[in-house]
C-alpha cells in the first residue's frame, strides 16, 4: 500500500548517505482496553489501568537493558489476563520505514489514525505487539500534554526541564533567560514568576517547545506542539526545528496544520487506520492527503 516514486528514492538514496536514526520494521501496537471502562478498576486509573502501565513501564525498561526478559514475559500475561475479558484497539498496522539523520518527517492523517501511537512506540512508551523499533541515541517525545508542574511557576519549571533533559544546574540557569525569552510568555508581563496553573494553554505548549528544544536530540518528537502558539511563535518554532534538523538527528512532527508541515519538513508519512498509505516528499504527499480530505 505505500507509495514510493522515483523522487522518493532519490531524496532517501540522498538520506542514506547519512546514518539511520530510526529505524520501524513492520510494527504492530495494540491497546487492551478491560470491560466497558467503567466500574471497579476498568477505567485509565483503575487498577488493571495502572497495573499494565507498570507493566509496560517495566517492560521498556528491561528491554533497553536486555533485549526483552522477565518483564516482557509479565507483561505478556497480563495482556493474555486482560485480552479474555476486553477489547482491543489494533492502533499500528504493520508500520515499515526508516529515518535518517538530518531529516525533518511530519506524520499526518485523519483523527484516530495512529500518530500519536506510533511516536509513543518510537519513544519507546508502547511495547510492540510484534515488529521492531530501533533507535540510534535517546528519542525524546515533546507531547502537549507532556507533564509540567502546574503549582511551580515557569522559570522553576524551566530548570527542573533542564535537569530532566541531563543538563548540568549551571547549564540549566545560564539556559533560562534564553528558553524564557524564545517561548514568549513575558511578551505580556512578568509570567515566568506565576505558577503554570496561571498560562494559557497555549502559553504552556510554548514554554515545553522552548524548554524541549533548548537542548540538541538524536531523534525528537513534537506532537501537534505547534498547534497552540500565534503566527509569530509558529513561525519561530518551526525556524528551531530547521536548527534542530541542522545541528543534530531527527525531527518528527505530528500535526494536523499542513502548513507547518509544509514549512517544516522536507518528508511526510501519511497513516491511515493504523497503515502506512504514503511517505514521500511533502509536497507529493500532502496533495494525495488534500485529495483524500476533500472527498
Ligand atoms: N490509551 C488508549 N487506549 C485505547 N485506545 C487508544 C488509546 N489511545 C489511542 N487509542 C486508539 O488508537 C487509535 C490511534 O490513536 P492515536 O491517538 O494514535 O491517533 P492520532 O492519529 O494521533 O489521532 P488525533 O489526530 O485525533 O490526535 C485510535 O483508534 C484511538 O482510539
Amino acid at each position: 500500500m505505500t507509495d514510493v516514486s522515483e523522487e522518493t528514492q532519490q531524496q532517501t538514496a540522498a538520506h542514506e548517505e547519512q546514518p539511520p536514526t530510526v529505524i520501524v520494521d513492520d510494527l504492530h501496537v495494540v491497546y487492551r482496553l478491560r470491560g466497558s471502562g467503567q466500574g471497579k478498576g476498568g477505567g485509565k486509573g483503575g487498577r488493571a489501568g495502572k497495573a499494565e502501565l507498570r507493566a509496560q513501564a517495566a517492560a521498556s525498561r528491561q528491554e533497553r537493558q536486555d533485549g526483552g526478559g522477565r518483564a516482557s514475559r509479565a507483561l505478556k500475561r497480563l495482556r493474555g489476563q486482560q485480552s479474555k475479558g476486553g477489547r482491543q484497539v489494533h492502533a499500528i498496522k504493520g508500520v515499515s520505514f526508516t529515518a535518517y539523520r538530518g531529516e525533518a518527517i511530519g506524520v499526518i492523517g485523519s483523527n484516530g489514525s495512529g500518530k500519536s501511537t506510533i511516536l509513543r512506540a518510537i519513544a519507546g512508551l508502547m511495547p510492540p505487539e510484534s515488529g521492531r523499533v530501533f533507535t540510534q541515541g535517546q528519542p525524546s517525545l515533546l507531547g502537549v500534554n507532556a507533564a509540567l508542574m502546574n503549582d511551580l511557576s515557569g522559570e522553576r519549571n524551566v530548570i527542573l526541564g533542564c535537569l530532566a533533559m541531563g543538563m548540568t544546574p549551571d547549564e540549566a540557569y545560564a539556559k533560562r533567560e534564553e528558553i524564557i525569552k524564545f517561548s514568549g510568555i513575558n511578551e505580556k508581563g512578568d509570567f515566568s514568576s506565576l505558577p503554570m496553573r496561571a498560562y494559557s494553554s497555549g502559553m504552556a505548549a510554548r514554554l515545553r517547545f522552548a524548554i524541549a528544544s533548548a537542548k540538541n536530540h538524536d531523534v525528537l518528537m513534537i506532537d501537534e506542539a505547534l498547534a497552540t502558539g500565534d503566527r509569530k511563535f509558529r513561525k519561530r518554532s518551526e525556524a528551531r526545528i530547521r536548527d534542530l534538523r541542522e545541528e543534530a538527528g531527527t525531527v518528527f512532527l505530528v500535526s494536523h496544520s499542513n502548513k507547518s508541515i509544509k514549512d517544516t519538513c522536507d518528508r511526510v508519512l501519511w497513516l491511515e487506520s493504523g497503515s502506512l498509505v504514503m511517505d514521500g516528499p511533502t509536497d507529493e504527499v500532502l496533495e494525495a492527503y488534500e485529495e483524500f480530505m476533500s472527498r
